[in-house]
């Protein structure tokens, strides 16, 4: 008799995604006091100038939405934040069948909006959303490359609740576990990948 390849176990999917954080984690890059003194800058561009880690990359993350929220609690919508959000948030987001929305720094989107100021780990700034973006009640993930503080997921976060959202989660691919930027984030909170 073959092999089942349709089995439903998460046991083969959990080894996968397992191999895929080993090979996303060796891609990463560390660059010290960058872009101000004291702070060491973690790097995911390799990860994208690679085409195997890029679909590494987008696998994971399908993998870990698919396993934290299941096939029938799947977002409607997936929220990314400029810039680094922008690399994989619309190819995930077709993988999963919802839609993308982009939060941009201020003064960027056309028609009206909504602003929320955040400070990150080295600096501050406005994000902006469409208003139109979000449908009242819609399930929405936050997704971004890094969580280091937290302030700029927090301010995404914001902007989805006040367009009548439902802030189902956040998702990163890095988090710096001792910012402790999730302390700051009132939805769960789903990292593929974490630094000391
Ligand atoms: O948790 P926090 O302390 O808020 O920091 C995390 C944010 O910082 C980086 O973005 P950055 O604002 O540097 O913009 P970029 O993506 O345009 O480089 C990163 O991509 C996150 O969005
Ligand atoms: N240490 C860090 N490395 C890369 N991106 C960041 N965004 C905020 N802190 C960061």
């Amino acid at each position: 008799m073959p092999a089942d390849r349709t089995s439903t176990s998460s046991h083969p999917r959990t080894t996968e995604l397992a191999g895929l954080k080993i090979r996303l984690h060796s891609a990463l890059r560390q660059y010290p006091d960058f872009p101000s003194p004291g702070v060491l800058f973690e790097d995911i561009l390799p990860i994208f100038s690679d085409a195997r880690l890029h679909q590494d990359l987008v696998r994971a993350l399908e993998i870990q939405v698919l396993d934290c929220y299941g096939q029938d609690n799947k977002p409607d919508v997936l929220v990314g934040l400029e810039a680094r959000g922008f690399l994989f948030g619309p190819s995930l987001a077709l993988r999963l069948g919802a839609g993308f929305v982009p939060v941009r720094k201020q003064g960027k989107l056309p028609g009206s909006t909504e602003t929320a100021k955040f400070v990150k780990e080295y600096g501050e700034d406005h994000f902006q959303i469409q208003r139109d973006a979000i449908k009242p009640g819609q399930k929405v993930i936050v997704v971004d490359d890094i969580i280091a503080t937290g302030g700029s997921a927090a301010a995404a976060g914001s902007l989805v609740t006040k367009l009548g959202g439902k802030l189902h989660g956040y998702l990163f691919l890095l988090e710096l576990d001792f910012l402790k930027g999730r302390e700051k984030l009132d939805a769960p909170v789903y990292t593929l990948l974490s630094s000391q």
